[in-house]
């Protein structure tokens, strides 16, 4: 569309398919793949201390069995080799890892953008700006720890533990049955922790989403808050709502710390039962469990430097076992806002447009009824209107105008019925290209903070000065532009008049390539009798040779057009079941 309604992802709902509207498609963000090549480097750098181990014990051993000093100087040459080699493998997994979640991350995001951006605004179950933006932002950054840390590290715990265990086994059976009592406890604890850490976590993200959204709502509607005294009441609904997200976090940092606690304290046990073992052991006090020999020094100490390898997976997985639950609710979150929902007909893409010139309207047979509610806005409902026609859509308050001109425009499905434009029908593969051949002007205009320039471009591309400053002289607002010049305007439209904001919204649409139809929600209401009469005649003036259709109530207005389209009255609707 060329002015207000950006569209953006693709919908599957098609308006030849009506069932497809109410259950729209699940646009979910699919599992995330494990990062295997990342995890691969991780585990190889893990596995590297095996030899580095065994080169350090037999390096000692050799020098306690008489060896000369300099003995040693290859083995420590080779660990330090190893080390070098460790570090570089280590650091290169996690940097694969990292880079991979964010991939992934963006991925996810633009997904959830893509399917929220295509919700239908007739769609009252819409979740509320704050809570998408704290979803898409903060909630969702969960989701690259538990991806780049957790994943590779759980691989890392079940493949790393077992290869040590077996080489401890092949020296002392006793040190790995040590080993293997402490471990399963590790895992046993970690899941029990797992289920109380995801609930909190999900509890803590729900509050922060639920504060953000309360915060952004509160914010807009802040001098209404002002004028009616209601800023202490806000004021302590808000430090609730902070009190329970600072309860919820503490209970997530709680489990997170007690996770950690409970597996240092199983490995610090492990290991100290395979040091008291071989420690007896070279005392001569424990003479089994070395396959019935007796551990050299050597072998003794591998057995022992191999001990806290064996835990360390395990320890470095329960430092981040939190990862997972934050990670898993902010997927759940994203996941969320990206099902579901009633979604505009067609799909994000902005198409360049190919035929100009004014398109007609036609509609026959439209049936559409508001999710959740019990009567039909539009029962078989017809209506044509010729290129280049100006209709004003008239009806009491209530009476499906704002809801005809999103059903014209491709905002929502009909249940029944066909919209076509120059005869075209809307549907998913036309929508797109219909769209950019529209200007829409909602009720009231939104108004980003920014200049007045930025605000009539949007950031569309091959809108020049020249083009700016024509639409601004159609829209009769070039004096606020020579005046504003690059000050900024207020979130929205403060600082602007509402004969301003409207003119501003017109020259939205005088702008760039003309459209070939202009839909107009109630552009008078609201403006005392002289702006209503110079908004009407910059309308009529941009909408020359256009089609013009306008919702209004306004009177003079409708005289004004060519046409004025009476819907029909709600008790006149048939009663859906
Ligand atoms: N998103 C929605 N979800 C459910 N019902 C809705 C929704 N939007 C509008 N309605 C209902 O649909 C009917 C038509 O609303 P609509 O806004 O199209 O009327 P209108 O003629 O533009 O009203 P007004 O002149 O007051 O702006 C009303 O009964 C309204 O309550």
């Amino acid at each position: 569309m060329s002015a207000q309604v950006t569209t953006t992802a693709r919908a599957a709902t098609d308006a030849g398919d009506p069932s497809a509207r109410a259950a729209a498609p699940a646009t979910s963000t699919t599992r995330p793949g494990l990062p295997r090549f990342a995890a691969a480097l991780q585990i190889s750098a893990s596995l590297l201390w095996i030899p580095q181990a065994a080169a350090i014990a037999f390096a000692i051993g050799n020098i306690a069995d008489g060896a000369p000093a300099q003995a040693a100087i290859l083995p420590a040459f080779c660990i330090f080799l190893l080390g070098v080699l460790r570090a570089g493998l280590d650091r290169a997994g996690t940097t694969r890892a990292w880079d991979d979640a964010r991939v992934r991350l963006s991925a996810l995001r633009a997904n959830a953008a893509a399917a929220v951006a295509t919700r239908s605004p007739l769609d009252a179950s819409r979740p509320s700006s704050g809570l998408v933006a704290s979803t898409l932002t903060e909630q969702a950054d969960d989701i690259v720890p538990w991806l780049a840390r957790f994943l590779p590290l759980r691989t890392r715990a079940a493949v790393v533990p077992p290869i040590i265990l077996g080489f401890v086994f092949v020296f002392s059976w006793v040190a790995a049955l040590a080993l293997l009592m402490a471990a399963p406890v590790i895992p046993i604890f970690m899941a029990l922790i797992g289920w109380q850490a995801k609930a909190a976590s999900e509890r803590q993200l729900t509050r922060m989403g639920n504060m953000n959204a309360f915060l952004l709502d509160r914010l807009r509607g802040l001098a209404t808050i002002r004028a009616f005294d209601a800023v202490d009441s806000t004021a302590l609904r808000l430090r609730a709502n902070a009190e329970e997200l600072r309860t919820s976090t503490m209970a997530v940092l709680r489990i997170a710390f007690l996770s950690s606690a409970v597996l240092e304290l199983f490995a610090a046990l492990g290991v100290a039962l395979v040091a008291v073992y071989v420690g007896f052991h070279f005392l001569g006090e424990l003479n089994f469990g070395a396959w019935g020999g007796k551990l050299t020094l050597a072998q003794g100490l591998f057995v022992l430097l191999l001990a806290p390898a064996f835990f360390e997976p395990l320890r470095d997985l329960s430092s981040v076992w939190h990862d997972r639950a934050a990670g898993q609710a902010g997927l759940e979150a994203l996941d969320r806002i990206t099902r579901g929902g009633t979604k505009i007909v067609g799909g994000p893409e902005s198409t360049a447009v190919e035929v100009s010139g004014a398109l007609s309207v036609w509609i026959d047979g439209l049936t559409f009824r508001h999710a959740e509610s019990a009567n039909a806005t539009f029962s078989d409902f017809a209506l044509s209107i010729d290129p280049g026609e100006h209709v004003a859509v008239m009806a009491p308050s209530g009476g499906g105008k704002s809801t005809l001109l999103a059903l014209v425009a491709g905002l929502s499905s009909p249940d029944n019925g066909i919209v076509r434009l120059g005869g075209e029908p809307m549907n998913h593969a036309s929508a797109a290209h219909l769209r950019a051949r529209i200007a829409w002007l909602g009720q009231p205009p939104h108004i980003f903070s920014g200049t007045l320039r930025s605000n009539i471009t949007l950031g569309r591309p091959g809108i020049g000065t020249r083009d700016v400053a024509h639409a601004t002289e159609a829209a009769h607002i070039a004096h606020l532009a020579a005046q504003r010049g690059h000050a900024m305007i207020g979130e929205n439209g403060a600082g602007l008049s509402g004969g301003e904001t409207l003119r501003l919204a017109l020259a939205r649409a005088a702008v760039g390539i003309r459209p070939g139809l202009i839909l107009v929600d109630e552009p008078t209401a609201h403006l005392d009798s002289v702006t209503a009469t110079e908004i009407t005649d910059r309308l009529l003036a941009i909408a020359e040779g256009t089609t013009l259709v306008v919702a209004t109530h306004d009177p003079a207005l409708a005289a004004r057009m060519d046409r004025v389209v009476m819907l029909p009255a709600p008790a006149q609707l048939e009663v859906l079941a």
